[in-house]
């Protein structure tokens, strides 16, 4: 008998085939996981989970008995109830590097697209008002030999690092948990605390995990610290920054604008005052969202589940304990 799985959300068409032909898929998406009854159903046999975003905290898995893996399509983890997991003996596994250059471009476009006020100047020409668009009005900033401070300098802060050092020849200070010498060495990135970073960047970018010490990391105090010229950018989880207070300094001119890949709600709510603002660029959290990376993210966190199912260590394993716990 084939095991069951179910797959929630998005996984790339070719992938999805592939796990058709040798499990037994339920394709779930646009649901609410907390009452649909189908899911209920399935989570009560399925061995595996694959999917993006999915809530998988101690209520879900009181409901699932037999799940032996949930396989994240995303770096990120946010959505998993790791220590609860860890406890019940099930892997977690994410989609780690291969998302990574194409998140830093993401980043770059939003930061460029803000800078240069480009949606703004192509609303302008699409609505025929050329003339109107020239001239000191609509003028950007560089974004060239200016300071970019990247908060989180993992895999993608150094992805944009080596963007910002080699592509625009930048002045790079960063924030993170611990000192990283590589990337000072390889980028000439200065260490700084989070409240000097703030204060001397042109450009501060957010790209940490949202983590119970990360949400909220950015709000009113931090937005002060900002120079009243500074370009915000968040491409980590909307709740890392306490959004109506990015709102206030956006309104207050405390900050000059923002380019914004995640919200604190997503889809982020038609009633947001962010969406009326001109000085802020907005993206639908699709900083991984390329043909090709997409695909690559569905493949690895194809791999990840198979290796569970097959009693093999799964790639890219988020919670390792429990695989020496189960080859003790
Ligand atoms: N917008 C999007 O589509 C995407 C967003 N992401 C977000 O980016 C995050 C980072 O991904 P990676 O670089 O692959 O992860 P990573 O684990 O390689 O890097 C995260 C970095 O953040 C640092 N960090 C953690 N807590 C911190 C704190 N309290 N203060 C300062 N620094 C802290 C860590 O030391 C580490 O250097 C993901 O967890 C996810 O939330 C990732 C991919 C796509
Ligand atoms: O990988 C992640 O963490 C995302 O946000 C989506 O790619």
């Amino acid at each position: 008998m084939k095991k069951k799985i179910i797959v929630y959300e998005r996984l790339e068409k070719p992938v999805l085939k592939s796990l058709q032909e040798k499990y037994d898929v339920k394709f779930l998406k646009n649901i609410d996981t907390q009452t649909n009854e189908e899911f209920m159903n399935h989570l009560k046999e399925a061995e595996g989970i694959i999917g993006l975003a999915l809530e998988v905290n101690k209520t879900l898995l009181d409901n699932a008995p037999n799940l032996k893996i949930v396989s994240n399509v995303s770096v990120g983890y946010n959505n998993l109830d790791i220590e609860e997991l860890t406890k019940r003996h099930i892997m977690a596994t994410n989609t780690p590097d291969v998302l990574t250059d194409t998140v830093a471009d993401t980043v770059f476009g939003i930061l460029l697209a803000a800078a240069r006020r480009i949606p703004e100047l192509d609303n302008l020409v699409k609505s025929k008002q050329w003339v109107e668009a020239l001239g000191p009005d609509y003028y950007g900033v560089d974004v060239h030999h200016k300071t970019i401070g990247i908060i989180g300098m993992g895999r993608i802060g150094q992805a944009i690092a080596q963007r910002a050092k080699f592509g625009f020849d930048m002045n790079i200070l960063y924030h993170s948990r611990t000192r990283k010498q590589d990337a000072e060495t390889k980028f000439d990135a200065t260490y700084c605390s989070l409240d000097d970073l703030l204060s001397k960047s042109d450009f501060p970018v957010l790209i940490t995990p949202l983590t119970p010490e990360t949400r909220g990391l950015i709000s009113k105090r931090e937005f002060q610290l900002m120079k009243p010229s500074a370009i915000f950018i968040n491409a980590s989880r909307g709740k890392t920054v306490v959004e109506k207070d990015l709102i206030a300094a956006l309104q207050t001119g405390e900050i000059a604008a923002a380019g914004l890949d995640v919200f604190e709600q997503e889809p982020v709510s038609p009633n947001n005052p962010l969406l009326e603002m001109k000085n802020v660029v907005t993206l639908p959290h699709v900083g991984s969202s390329t043909y090709e990376t997409e695909l690559k993210m569905s493949e690895l966190a194809a791999r990840n589940l198979e290796a569970g199912l097959n009693g093999e260590k799964p790639p890219t394993m988020i919670n390792p304990k429990v695989w020496e716990l189960l080859t003790k």
